[in-house]
């Protein structure tokens, strides 16, 4: 079996092809959503918000996970990673496409550790997009947000509180490692989207 995962990988004509990857990574409300849209629009990524993804298998009737979802969104908390790499495992298969964008993914040591057991070959990293902002400015934004009519459970100030716990203590870690791989690209997302943009479109264009 080693051995014919070695041959594989050297020599075979059918080497299986990588999926291009950029995680998108940030506090809540920092804008990643946001960017990813444009990104998706000059590049042709397909954008894969793990939240989005999350959202909508519990608003899926026939799920089994739909409560538990919904109460770690209200709480903040991460979901366990066999439901999210699910999750964007389908949805990655089901595109027929081959570059992605996953928007708030690996969020934690869980989401780290799954994927890589369980999608780490299957891809090809190119870097992580870091969307650096305040905690003040993402506030305002979020509550924002919430105010114009998001619909989401968690865009109020108490769910925000624990999210942005979740991010200081959960997601920055995941951040950091990164870091000492060489692959974050950090930009200063306190800026209007156009102007953090231009940026973001330097460093897609340096891709391939
Ligand atoms: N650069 C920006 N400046 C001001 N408001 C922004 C900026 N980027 C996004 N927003 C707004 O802030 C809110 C959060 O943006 P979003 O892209 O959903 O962030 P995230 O996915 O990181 O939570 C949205 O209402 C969005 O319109
Ligand atoms: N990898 C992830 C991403 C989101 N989530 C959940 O989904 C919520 C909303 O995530 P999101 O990415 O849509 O939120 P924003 O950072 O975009 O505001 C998080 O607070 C978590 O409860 C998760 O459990 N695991
Ligand atoms: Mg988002």
């Amino acid at each position: 079996m080693r051995f014919a995962r070695f041959f594989c990988s050297r020599f075979s004509p059918f080497k299986m092809a990588k999926y291009n990857l950029v995680f998108v990574l940030g506090p809540p409300g920092s804008g990643k959503g946001t960017q990813c849209s444009k990104i998706v629009e000059n590049f042709g990524y397909v954008h894969l918000s793990a939240g989005d993804l999350l959202r909508a298998e519990r608003n899926n009737p026939g799920s089994q996970y739909g409560e538990m979802i919904e109460d770690y969104i209200k709480n903040g908390l991460i979901v366990p990673v066999e439901i999210t790499c699910k999750l964007l495992e389908r949805a990655m298969k089901d595109s027929g496409k081959m570059s992605f964008l996953i928007d708030g993914f690996p969020r934690n040591e869980d989401n780290l550790q799954g994927w890589n057991k369980q999608c780490g070959e299957k891809v090809n990293l190119h870097f992580v997009l870091f969307f650096d902002c305040s905690l003040e400015t993402c506030t305002e934004r979020i509550l924002a947000r919430g105010a114009a009519g998001s619909g989401r459970v968690d865009d109020n100030k108490e769910s925000l509180k624990k999210r942005f716990d979740t991010y200081m203590n959960s997601t920055m870690p995941i951040i950091s490692h990164y870091e000492s791989l060489g692959l974050v690209r950090k930009l200063d997302a306190s800026r209007s989207p156009d102007e953090i943009f231009k940026d973001v479109k330097e460093l897609f264009s340096k891709i391939n």
